[in-house]
């Protein structure tokens, strides 16, 4: 399948340091892709650089109509608002800035709550609803757009096992039909579950099926941890 998102010799600086370093990678339609990396490795920053979010010092990106779920404490979940008006607040720059929602905007976001299992909820205040539900407001939020690929960023931070299965699941089938780029630092999760994982550390370290990804020293090098470390044995690295 042809990429749906590409970077190619991408830098980025962010207060006066490079945060990106000619970064080179892809996803293709119908792929589900893990970004992987330590804190401050570059993840979030390489996914608002290709949103084109942000200013680029070299390089170039091309995307196809992204879905954007940014992590979760970014929102303002205690703003008055339901959750059916924070979906349709993913569609503002679709309506239009001061318009009001026409029939289809709506029907987009009642068909985007019910591929989160949240129709029951549409009414509720977002402020009400649990971390695992919050979360599947954002997805819906992204997918309300009817994205080619979707975009997110640390899905699973705080969320319990059902959550995160729930949530698992339908990125897998959102990936089937469309493509996934997830941040992540869960690693066995990414590993078990993602196509393609992508180590990153300012650059791309390494980018691979997580069967292919059996060589301990490109998980250091991305990681900065040492040969001893827990999280690699449990990874079976
Ligand atoms: N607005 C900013 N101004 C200056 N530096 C920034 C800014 N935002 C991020 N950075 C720096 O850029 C680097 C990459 O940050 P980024 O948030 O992309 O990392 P990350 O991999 O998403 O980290 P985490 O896993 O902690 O979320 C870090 O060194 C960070 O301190």
């Amino acid at each position: 399948m042809s990429p749906v998102l590409e970077l190619s010799g991408v830098t980025v600086r962010l207060g006066g340091r490079v945060a990106l370093e000619d970064v080179t990678m892809s996803v293709a339609g119908g792929e589900f892709a893990a970004l992987l990396g330590p804190n401050g490795a570059g993840k979030t920053t390489l996914l608002r650089a290709a949103l084109g979010l942000l200013p680029l010092a070299g390089g170039r990106t091309t995307i196809t109509n992204p879905g954007y779920v940014p992590q979760r404490h970014e929102f303002a979940w205690d703003f008055p608002a339901s959750v059916q008006d924070v979906v349709l607040s993913g569609l503002v720059r679709r309506i239009g800035l001061f318009r009001r929602p026409r029939v289809a905007h709506w029907t987009a976001v009642w068909d985007a709550l019910d591929r989160v299992r949240l129709a029951d909820l549409r009414t509720r205040p977002v402020g009400e609803l649990s971390g695992g539900q919050r979360q599947r407001v954002l997805v819906a939020r992204a997918l309300a757009l009817d994205p080619a690929v979707l975009l997110l960023d640390e899905p699973f931070t705080g969320l319990d096992m059902p959550s995160q299965e729930v949530l698992t699941e339908l990125f897998t089938t959102i990936a089937r039909e469309r493509a996934v780029l997830m941040a992540t630092h869960d690693l066995a999760a990414a590993a078990y579950t993602c196509d393609r994982l992508i180590l990153i550390n300012r650059t791309v370290v390494a980018a691979a099926p997580p069967g292919d990804l059996r060589d301990r020293e490109v998980w250091m090098r991305a990681f900065q941890v040492g040969a001893e470390s827990h999280l690699l044995k449990a990874l079976g690295v």
